[in-house]
Parts: C-alpha cells; structure tokens; sequence
C-alpha cells in the first residue's frame, strides 16, 4: 500500500535544463521557482539554486539538486515538477548523463543571441541518448541583440521539428516562461515504474555535508523507499541506517518515503561520498532488488599532476586538506610523491582539466594552502618489448628499458564556430595531431568540426589557442573515445647531469626537441649563476636533444664591503644562509625554489 504522502506517478514530470555555459540557465530556473510559488518574491535572490552561493551565504546543509514545485495544468489538473540540477561541463559528463537518466524530458536552452554551442550539442546528445523528450527554448528573447527566427531554424534543424515549435522565453522578463511550463506537463511522459516491485532508486548526485553527513539525491524508478527500512547501496552491498528521506521544495522537507518516479534526497550515516557514488542503485535492505539499475560506473581519473606545498612545513596541513576534500569528492585520487625539485607532495588524479583547477582553487581557498602544480599528464599504457605492462600517471616513473607499444588516450572533440573560421580550426587540431571525423554545417554561416585528438594535446592550451584563433567565438566540448597507439618519448631535463624530476615529460616524437629547447632555454633565465658552468640538458634516453649552458659567476657577497666591519661581514653572510635554506640542491647545483615555481607556471609543455 502505498504511503499517504506519497505522489501519484500519472502527475509526475521530470525535467532537467540543458544548455550552454552562459546561455541562462540558473536565470531560468529561478523564474521557475517564482512562477510556481516555491519561492516568494521578497525572498527571491538571484540564482536560487546556485548551491555554492547558498552555502557560502548561510551555510545552509542541503544543497538543492533537484527541486519539487508544483504547477497547475491549462486544464487545472495539479501537477509536480521536479527540476533536476546538472553540472555543466565536459569533465562530468558522468554526472550528466546521470542527471539526465532521472528525467524523462529536458528543456534545450539555447541563447537567441549565440546559437548553439558546442556544450549544448553535447549535452542534447546525452539526453538523446537517454531517450528523453527534448524541449526547444530559445532564451533571453528580450535582448536587442537576439536572431530568433535564425536560431530557431538552426535548432529545429538539429532536433528535426518545426522551427514554430520552438518556444521562445525570457529568463530575465520572465516571458514564456508560464508556457514553458505548461509545455512541460503537456508533453513531458510520466514516469512509469513498478510500484509493487523491490525498491529501486538512481543516486544523480552525492554531497558531504558537515553537519549531516552525505546527502545522496535520488530518484525512485521501482517500488517505495521508506524512511523505516535500511537502505542498500547495490554496488557495495552496504547496508546502512536510514536516517532521513524527503524531497526539496526549496527547503528540505523530511517524508514517510518516496514512490514511483519521485525525486528528492536520502540521508544515510554514510560519512563519505565513496559509500554512495553516483550511478548506484538504492534498495531497501529487508526487500532488496536482485538488479540494479545499471550504468554505474567508477569514476576514472584522465589527468595527473603533483601538488606540493610551497612551504615544505606544510605538507601535513595539504594531506589533512585532501583528506576531508576526498569526503566531497568521489573522483578524486591522489597518494604521496617525493620529488628531488619540489620536496614532498600528492600526485593526483582528476577527471579533466575543471576538475584539477577546481580542487586546486579549493584547496588553496578553503584551507589557506599555498600550491605548486606540475604540468598535467595523461594516462599511458606502456607494453615493453619483454612483455610487461605498465600503467604511466607520472612522466618521471616512465619505464627504463625496451619499450614496445605506447598507448595514449584519445578524445572525440566537437568544435562549433562561425564558419569562416574553419581554416584556423583545423590547422590548430592539425598542428595536434587531430584527425578529421566530419563537418557539417549548422546553418549557412555556423560550422560543426568533429575531431579525435589525443587528450594530451588539449590539456595544455588548446582552449585558449582556439578561443584566440577565432576570436573567441568557437565552443569546445569532448569526450573519451578509447586509446590509440602514438610514438612518444620522455624527454628529461637534466642540471649537471642530474635529471629534474619535476620537468620530465611525455611527448610525442616529433615535439620532443622543441620541449627540449623550451625548457632549457627557460631554466636557462631562471636558474641564477654558479660559481662553476652549469649544462641545463634535454635528454631523451641517453641522447642529448638540447643544451644550454649557465655561464660561471663567483658571487662575492663580501665584495662590497671594503672596510674591515666584521659585524657588517657577519649580517651579510647571515642573509646568505637564509637565502640558502630556500634553495634546492641539484647535483651541485643550487637552485631557488621560485626558479622552479616560474618555470612550472609557465610551464605549458607545449606551444
Ligand atoms: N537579457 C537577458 N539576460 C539574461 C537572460 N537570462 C539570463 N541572462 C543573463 O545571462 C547571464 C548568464 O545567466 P545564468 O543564468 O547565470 O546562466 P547559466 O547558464 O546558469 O550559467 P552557468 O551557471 O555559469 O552555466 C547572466 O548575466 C544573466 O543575467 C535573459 O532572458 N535575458
């Protein structure tokens, strides 16, 4: 029987809005909560379910994910809508793709001012995939600026409806944004699920919470998730306490339980996001389903790099910070790396580039860490010519010996841009070592390049080289498409003979000499005189490919003081053997932490 509070499924309608980076999502949102009456007027503040915001401004403990509000149809009919929240970028398109499966419909926002961008294609093909009903609104209507007529032929096109059928709204005005939802209801399915079946629920989205623990989001495809049962996470096989379930609307509000189709939130004594990952299924312990819902997948890191403290001291404050990071973070890897240049550290893993800056920034934030990073690498998979294998995270652990095979990753990537840009496109995806998948036009002045490129060429600045190359009006998105064989080297940086952990690196045969010259040219103007001639080397294996030389210099800190001031002497050779306890040792060589931090900053390995 199902429980009183519980929702009939038949007035259920699931949604998430999918769009572009500044294309006016949250806006969106917003006017949705005060349309429906979730959110009064008064208390209205911009970008309600910015959940970063509503943490920082009152240190709220439920982040909103997914928010209930109820709406009357055209027909008077009473319905409930639960808007979920989706990240927004490449690098959770794992995240996304969960998101999207606890929906049944999605709203394509599309500004009508840019057209679509690469993100939105992105993300349109996930929920396609997802075999959800697509919406098509173009937004910010209001704006002087803005081509309906143009960018509505343009999605109709990719969508394959009528361009009248895409709806036109304003987030800002709040203009169609009452037909959007009629809209919704209208067209949106139910959900359909098993009401008398075992317990099935997605988990979408994980949060640690200081004062509760994780909250998890779910959304129940089969049977009824009751607060009194124990909850099951199916990959782990835990079982744990049920605390607390209900659903958000803005606030959360505890329930009995949660039935077909229904969206809202589980909290568990679970104290870490590992025990409940995203794209697990929830069951109750006493009627536990004998499937789960499927799709689930561990989070796999793409990119690499050691974190160290500036400060040497603080190290244990960096590994304390990674500790209570990983709580919140199910994707984040790290384990401890010494290196000769930088002292102790983390190497880390990351699910992209965002990922990396975003726990960096945060780190650096939240717990006052001042941080080295070294230049991100991806993954390698090195079959030597004896038969061993290796998995490479870090260039400098880079097998000695025969190698056989060397594999990469590879992306697909899609750029979007007005077409008479094509030329600057593939010539930099070409300088890439990217091979042409197709092109299409989008509308008779937009273009759609699809590359595979390996992910090590877009992990230094291949952003900034396309955004600069058409004046930043290309959009880029990707995924990982798999391994491919590539003819790489390691090239080391060697000071005196010596190699500089901190500066090998993995790059493809032909780059390797520019590498070389780069980086030796720069320790070159960064590493001060020696009292002896310093060779700054590349080397790939025993072959020298670069080489400069820091010329000799005897440094007299003494050669100013003509008088026989002793005391003065003293000070001076105190200031010194200051100087010197922030140097590193190389070989003989004295280097100043900061030469390593200038070059490492400005460290993109490639050009
Ligand atoms: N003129 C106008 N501006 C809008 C409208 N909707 C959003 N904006 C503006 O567009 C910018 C981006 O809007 P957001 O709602 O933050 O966009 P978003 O897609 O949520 O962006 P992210 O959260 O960064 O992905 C903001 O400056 C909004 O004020 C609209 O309908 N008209």
């Amino acid at each position: 029987m199902p429980a009183p509070d519980e929702t009939d499924p038949a007035v259920i309608r699931n949604f998430s809005i999918i769009a572009h980076i500044d294309h006016g999502k949250s806006t969106l949102a917003d006017r949705m909560l005060q349309l429906t009456g979730v959110v009064e007027e008064r208390q209205m503040r911009a970008q309600y379910l910015d959940r970063m915001d509503i943490e920082r401004e009152r240190g709220i403990t439920i982040k909103s994910q997914a928010v209930r509000l109820p709406w009357e149809g055209p027909d008077g009919t009473s319905f409930v809508l639960n808007l979920i929240d989706t990240p927004g970028h490449v690098d959770f398109s794992y995240e996304v793709s969960r998101s999207l499966a606890a929906c049944e419909g999605a709203v394509l926002l599309v500004d009508a001012a840019q057209g679509i961008e690469a993100q939105t294609l992105a993300n349109l093909y996930l929920a396609l995939e997802a075999d959800l009903h697509i919406i098509p609104v173009l937004n910010k209507i209001d704006l002087p600026a803005a081509q309906p007529d143009k960018y509505a032929a343009e999605l109709a096109g990719i969508i394959g409806c009528e361009p009248s059928e895409v709806l036109r709204v304003s987030g800002k005005t709040g203009e169609g944004v009452r037909e959007l939802l009629d809209k919704i209801v209208e067209t949106v399915p139910a959900p359909t699920g098993d009401p008398d079946g075992p317990a099935r629920a997605l988990i979408f989205d994980s949060v640690y919470d200081t004062y509760r623990g994780v909250v998890t989001y779910i959304r129940v495809i089969d049977g009824h998730l009751s607060r009194r049962d124990k909850s099951l996470m199916m990959s782990t096989g835990a079982a744990h306490d049920t605390l607390e379930v209900g659903v958000i609307s803005p606030e959360p509000k505890p329930a009995n339980g949660l039935g077909v189709g229904e969206v809202g939130y589980l909290i568990t004594g679970v104290k870490d996001v590992r025990q409940a990952r995203v794209g697990d299924t929830v069951t109750s312990a006493s009627r536990p389903a004998p499937e789960s819902l499927g799709g689930y997948e561990h989070p796999k890191p793409m990119v690499f790099s050691g974190l160290y403290p500036l400060d040497g001291d603080d190290y244990p404050e960096l590994r304390d910070a990674l500790d209570k990071l990983r709580l919140n973070d199910a994707a984040l890897v790290y384990e401890p790396e010494t290196s000769l240049a930088l002292g102790f550290g983390f190497r880390c893993g990351f699910l992209g580039l965002l990922h990396m800056e975003i726990v960096r920034e945060r780190l650096e934030r939240e717990f006052g860490l001042s941080l080295i990073s070294t230049a991100p690498n991806v993954v390698y998979r090195v079959e030597m010519e004896s038969g061993d294998a290796h998995v490479v995270t870090n260039p400098s652990e880079f097998p000695e010996g025969k190698v056989g095979t060397i594999y990469e990753p590879i992306v697909k990537a899609t750029v979007l841009s007005p077409s008479d840009h094509i030329g600057a496109i593939m010539e930099l995806c070409q300088g890439r070592r990217g091979v042409l998948l197709g092109m299409d036009y989008l509308s008779e002045d937009r273009i759609e390049i699809r590359y595979t490129l390996p992910l090590a060429e877009i992990i230094f600045d291949f952003f900034d080289q396309l955004k600069s190359r058409t004046r930043g009006y290309a959009s880029l998105d990707y995924e990982p498409s798999g391994e491919q064989e590539a003819d790489l080297v390691k090239v080391d940086i060697l000071l005196q003979g010596e190699s500089v952990d901190a500066f090998s690196q993995i790059v493809h045969k032909d780059k390797s000499r520019e590498y070389g010259l780069m980086m030796t040219s720069k320790l070159k103007e960064l590493i001060p005189r020696q009292q002896y001639e310093v060779p700054i080397q590349a080397a790939v294996g025993a072959r020298i490919i670069a080489r400069e030389n820091i010329r000799a210099i005897r440094k007299d800190v003494l050669a100013k003081c003509y008088g026989g001031d002793i005391s003065r002497k003293r000070k001076l050779l105190e200031k010194q053997k200051e100087g010197k306890k922030r140097m590193k040792t190389i070989g003989r060589v004295d280097v100043p932490q900061e030469a390593f931090v200038a070059a490492l900053s400005t460290g993109t390995a490639k050009k």
